[in-house]
């Protein structure tokens, strides 16, 4: 099995992570929203130096509070019998409620296995000057495709990812995003995603070969449903 598939085994089998229950995670997920808030102020502030200097001081004191009780890695959601763990990573640099970098984006599957995302992102996320930033559009289809590929009971990890950059996607309006599997052979999941803008245009157009790493079965990776 390869490295990263006895890690997911390690964390999702195992137990070898933290486990919060729901109302430590909704706490934690409250300080993080707060720290996503700090990080849009941060970027944007225009307050004078004496006071640039003051607030850093303060930011400094809270994180050393905050590292006065430090886990060794990311703690992940308690499981819920019979639900798949793919929203178990709180952490998640995409979806997860407990990672400031984190939009977060929250992933619905359909009936038929395919899934959605409505978010919008913030001028934190910016590239090009008044759109979002094309790495942050492809984290974001990277997670959404990967989502498709369990959704279809076919998970894996990213082997390939292609992306057409069609327009510029704007932020601080409420984006679409969509994927689905469109084949899957032995351990390897084909995918397809977009993202699509309030008028309709689809700004980017993603595919993703994800493979499910050797050793690992799906029901494994908790994909019960
Ligand atoms: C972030 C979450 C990650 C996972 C969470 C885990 C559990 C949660 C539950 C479910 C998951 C749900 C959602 C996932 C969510 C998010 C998506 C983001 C995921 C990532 O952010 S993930 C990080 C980036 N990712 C990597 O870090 C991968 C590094 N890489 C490797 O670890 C290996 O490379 C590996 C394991 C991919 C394959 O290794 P291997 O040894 O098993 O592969 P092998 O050679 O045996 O190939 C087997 C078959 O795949 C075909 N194949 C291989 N590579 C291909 C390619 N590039 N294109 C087309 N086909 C390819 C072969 O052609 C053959 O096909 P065939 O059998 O038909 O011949």
């Amino acid at each position: 099995m390869s490295g990263a598939g006895a890690a997911m085994r390690r964390v999702f089998v195992d137990g070898e992570r933290a486990e919060l229950d729901q109302p430590r995670a909704a706490e934690l997920a409250g300080l993080a929203a707060r720290v996503r808030e700090l990080t849009e102020a941060v970027v944007h502030t225009d307050v004078d130096a004496a006071e640039v200097a003051a607030v850093s001081e303060e930011i400094a004191a809270l994180t050393r509070r905050l590292a006065a009780a430090r886990r060794a890695a990311p703690p992940i959601a308690a499981p819920v019998p019979g639900a798949p763990h793919i929203g178990r990573q709180l952490a998640n640099p995409v979806t997860g409620p407990l990672n400031p970098i984190a939009p977060p984006v929250e992933i619905h599957t359909r009936p038929d296995r395919t899934v959605f995302c409505d978010f919008t992102l913030t001028s934190v996320y910016e590239g090009p000057p008044g759109f979002v930033h094309g790495g942050v559009s492809a984290m974001v289809l990277d997670q959404l495709l990967g989502a498709a590929a369990h959704a279809a009971g076919a998970p894996g990890m990213t082997a390939a990812l292609d992306l057409r950059y069609r327009r510029p996607t704007p932020y601080g309006v409420p984006l679409r995003g969509e994927a689905e599997a469109t084949e899957v052979v032995g351990r390897r999941t084909h995918t397809a995603a977009r993202i699509i803008a309030p008028d309709g245009t689809v700004t980017v157009e993603a595919t993703a070969v994800f493979v499910l790493p050797r050793g690992l079965t799906p029901e494994a990776l908790g994909n019960v449903e």
